[in-house]
């Protein structure tokens, strides 16, 4: 499983995070960044889908996250997340930068995915990610890291 993401995360808080819940989710998320577009909002989202689509492989499944994606709760991603494994084990999570995704990733993504309606900053979304992708994997196998219980 890969995350392909904008921005260069350097060693803050928030990688720090991210790898935590990284490293639990089997296989391992492994993380390939993208430095931030330049030019007008335009020309960076172009710039960034560019060397996004190049990385990315022919058989890969990939998950964009945007704001306009599908809002599941955590069983729900869970259920997607087996459904997404379905149709290929190689699964792309994509992060956009500041100005968001290119048209052209949202065509090539099989699926969307929101966090839900606030807009977070992409460097929080990636652990947010991480953690919620750990979580499915609990859900699906059974493990109590998830309690469903609400009063
Ligand atoms: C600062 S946001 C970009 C905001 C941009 N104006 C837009 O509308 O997409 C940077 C990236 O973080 C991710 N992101 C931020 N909030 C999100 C959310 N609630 N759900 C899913 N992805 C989110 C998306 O990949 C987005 O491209």
């Amino acid at each position: 499983m890969r995350l392909l993401a904008v921005g260069k995360g350097g060693s803050g808080p928030e990688r720090e995070l991210f790898e935590r819940y990284a490293k639990r989710i089997k296989p391992t998320l492994s993380l390939v960044e993208f430095p931030d577009g330049v030019g007008s909002p335009a020309e960076i989202k172009r710039r960034e889908a560019d060397a996004i689509l190049a990385a990315l492989k022919p058989d890969e499944f990939v998950i964009a996250l945007d704001l306009d994606g599908a809002t599941p709760d955590s069983p729900g991603l869970a259920r997607l997340l087996a459904g997404w494994l379905e149709r290929s084990k190689k699964l792309a999570f994509v992060i956009g930068g500041a100005e968001g995704l290119d048209a052209a990733i949202l065509a090539r993504a099989g699926a969307k995915l929101s966090l839900g309606k606030l807009t977070w900053p992409h460097m929080l979304v990636r652990p947010m990610l991480a953690e919620q992708i750990y979580r499915a994997q609990m859900i699906l196998a059974g493990h109590p890291y998830h309690r469903a219980g609400r009063p």
